[in-house]
C-alpha cells in the first residue's frame, strides 16, 4: 500500500451557496453522499481544478494542488486527478481505442495500470473498434472510467458515475468498478445518491449537507446515524425508512437447500446461497419496512428469519407508523416500521421481548442485489 492521502480544505462562495469542507481521504473507495445542492461536485471540482477556492489548501501526499495562503493553484491537467461523470462524455468521432488512447496520451509518467489490463479489467476487448454512438450506456461509462484510468492518475473521482443508467446497466458495471477497486491503490471520490451503491463499494463514506460536511468515516457507523439517515434517506428514491447497515460474515452453506447462513453478531440469518468461502464478510441492509414483529415465537411460519430481539424505542413515523427500535445481543441494533395499530394490538413497549421477522435482505455485496430470503 503506498497510502497516498488527500486531503481537503476549501471554502468557495457563488450565489447563493457556501460551500465549506475539511475532510482527509485514503486508498480505496470514499462515498460522497447528500441531498441534491448539498455541493457534492463542488467538491469534486475544487479537487480537479475546475473552479477556483476562495481559500483553503488540497494535498495529494506533498504535491501541493491549492494552496490559497501561498498563491498556489496548480493546473488541472498537472494535477494526474481522473475524472468519471454522469455521462461518458466520449469523443464521438473517435473510436473506442481511440478514446482510451486519448486518455494514454495525456498521461505524465508511468501509466497507473497496462493499457491490456485496464481493457482486461473493464471488459473492453471486444468494444475497440466501435464509435461511441454503437454501445450502451454501461458500455460507455466503462471505456470513459478506462480513459481516465490510463490517464495514470493519482486520484480518481467518480461523480454519479452510475445514475445514467438503468438497473440492470448498473448490476453490470458495479462489479467492474468492484474490481477497480481491489485492483488499484490509490483514493476513489465516488459520489452517489444511492445508498446501497455506497454501501456496496465505499470502504469510508462522507456525508455531505449544505456545503458542510455532515459526518464522515466508517461506512455502517455514519448511515446506521439517525441523524445522517434523516439527511439522506429518499434520496434515492426509497421510502424514507430506517436501515440497518450490517457486516455479517458467511457462518456456513447449507448445501441441501442451497442456502447460506450469515452471522450478523447475535443471531443468523439464511439468504440464498452465495458463493462465498466461510468467514467472508458480507455487508447487509435491512430496511425497517422489511421487519416484521410478533410478540410470541411464531411457529408455522414460512419466513425462516425469526431473530429475538428486544424494543429498545418506539418512535413515531408520520400518522400511521412507528418506528421499532430492537436490540439484538449486545451490539446490534434494527428498525422494524409497523402499524400504529399493530403496535396497539400487540401492546408493544419500551424493554418487551418480540420477534423480528426479516422478510428481505438486501445484499451489499456478490452477485444478488437483492437477497431472498430462506
Ligand atoms: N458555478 C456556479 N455558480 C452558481 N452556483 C453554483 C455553481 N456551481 C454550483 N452552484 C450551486 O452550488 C450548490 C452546490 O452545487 P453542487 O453541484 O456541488 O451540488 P451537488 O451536491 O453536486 O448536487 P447534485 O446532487 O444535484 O448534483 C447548488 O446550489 C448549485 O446550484
Amino acid at each position: 500500500m503506498s497510502g497516498t492521502q488527500l486531503s481537503v480544505r476549501v471554502t468557495q462562495r457563488v450565489e447563493g451557496f457556501a460551500l465549506d469542507v475539511a475532510f482527509e481521504a485514503g486508498p480505496g473507495v470514499t462515498g460522497i453522499i447528500g441531498p441534491s445542492g448539498a455541493g457534492k461536485s463542488m467538491t469534486l471540482g475544487a479537487i480537479a481544478g475546475l473552479a477556483r477556492p476562495q481559500s483553503g489548501r488540497i494535498a495529494l501526499d506533498n504535491r501541493v494542488f491549492v494552496d490559497t495562503a501561498r498563491g498556489v493553484f496548480m493546473p488541472p491537467e498537472q494535477r494526474r486527478v481522473g475524472y468519471v461523470f454522469q455521462e461518458a462524455r466520449l469523443f464521438p468521432h473517435l473510436s473506442v481505442a481511440e478514446n482510451l488512447d486519448y486518455g494514454a496520451r495525456r498521461r505524465g509518467g508511468a501509466g497507473t495500470m497496462p493499457r491490456a489490463e485496464v481493457i482486461d479489467l473493464l471488459g473492453l476487448g471486444a468494444l475497440l473498434d466501435r464509435r461511441p454512438h454503437r454501445l450502451s450506456g454501461g458500455e460507455a461509462q466503462r471505456v470513459a472510467i478506462g480513459r481516465a484510468l490510463l490517464s495514470a492518475p493519482q486520484l480518481l473521482l467518480m461523480d454519479e458515475p452510475l445514475s445514467s443508467l438503468d438497473i440492470r446497466r448498473r448490476r453490470e458495471i458495479m462489479p467492474f468498478i468492484e474490481a477497480l477497486h481491489r485492483r488499484l491503490d490509490l483514493p476513489i471520490l465516488f459520489v452517489s445518491h444511492n445508498i446501497d451503491e455506497i454501501v456496496r463499494l465505499a470502504d469510508r463514506v462522507l456525508v455531505l449537507h449544505g456545503g458542510r460536511v455532515a459526518a464522515c468515516g466508517e461506512v455502517a457507523e455514519v448511515l446506521n446515524r439517525l441523524d445522517v439517515q434523516s439527511l439522506i434517506l429518499g434520496e434515492d428514491g426509497s421510502a424514507a425508512d430506517p436501515a440497518t447497515i450490517i457486516e455479517a460474515r458467511v457462518s456456513h452453506h447449507d448445501d441441501a437447500h442451497h442456502l447460506t447462513e450469515l452471522d450478523i453478531g447475535g443471531a443468523t440469518l439464511a439468504v440464498a446461497e452465495l458463493a462465498l468461502a466461510p468467514g467472508a464478510r458480507v455487508r447487509l441492509r435491512l430496511h425497517a419496512r422489511d421487519i416484521a414483529l410478533a410478540t410470541e415465537r411464531p411457529t408455522a411460519l414460512s419466513i425462516q428469519n425469526v431473530i429475538e430481539a428486544k424494543i429498545v424505542e418506539i418512535k413515531a413515523a408520520g400518522p400511521s407508523q412507528v418506528d421499532v427500535k430492537l436490540a439484538v445481543g449486545a451490539e446490534l441494533r434494527l428498525f422494524a416500521r409497523i402499524t400504529n395499530r399493530a403496535a396497539e394490538q400487540l401492546q408493544l413497549a419500551t424493554g418487551r421481548p418480540v420477534w423480528a421477522l426479516v422478510k428481505s435482505v438486501a445484499l451489499a455485496s456478490d452477485m444478488s442485489e437483492s437477497g431472498r430470503m430462506a
